[in-house]
């Protein structure tokens, strides 16, 4: 079912110095701040050979990941990215076998402008996993 790994998101307190860092110290490419109100955040794109990182940091008031930087306030890994072939077939498969869908179950556009699901970390040792249309 998992497809490529399509972005590790990290959450970061300073997005100007987190992109500023990939960029001066690690010599990468990365995007300027594209805010997605829809779903809380602002991202910066960092792109690598074989996915890419976003790095994100909270955009309004009721960010969902406003409260992960208030326990990891020096930021920290918050989800990776999967894309699937069928995201309403990879739903479905992964509640028949117990594992929570976040949110309302439906999927959103994410940042890459396809849609995308959160499953709950709680049931994926900890890790929250995106998964994304491919
Ligand atoms: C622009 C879109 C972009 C893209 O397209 O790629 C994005 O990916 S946007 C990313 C931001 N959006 C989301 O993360 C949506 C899904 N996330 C959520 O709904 C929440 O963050 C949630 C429910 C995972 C956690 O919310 P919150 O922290 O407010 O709730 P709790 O404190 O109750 O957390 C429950 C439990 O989970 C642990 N937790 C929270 N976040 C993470 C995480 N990123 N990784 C691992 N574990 C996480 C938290 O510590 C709690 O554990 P406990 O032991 O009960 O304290
Ligand atoms: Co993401």
């Amino acid at each position: 079912m998992l497809g490529r790994l399509n972005h590790v998101a990290i959450a970061v307190p300073d997005l100007e110095a987190a992109a500023r860092t990939y960029r001066e110290k690690l010599g990468a490419t990365v995007s300027d701040p594209l805010p997605q109100p829809a779903h809380g955040v602002t991202v910066v794109f960092v792109d690598v050979d074989n996915t890419r990182i976003e790095l994100i940091n909270p955009l309004g008031e009721r960010s969902p990941i406003a409260a992960f930087l208030e326990k990891n306030p020096s930021g920290g890994i918050h989800h990776m990215c999967f894309e699937v072939d069928d995201i309403l077939v990879a739903r479905d498969q992964l509640k028949s076998v117990g594992l929570r869908v976040l949110g309302d179950g439906e999927p959103k556009i994410g940042a890459h402008d396809k849609p995308v699901l959160f499953l709950h970390p709680k049931d994926l040792n900890g890790t929250l996993v995106e998964l994304q249309q491919a």
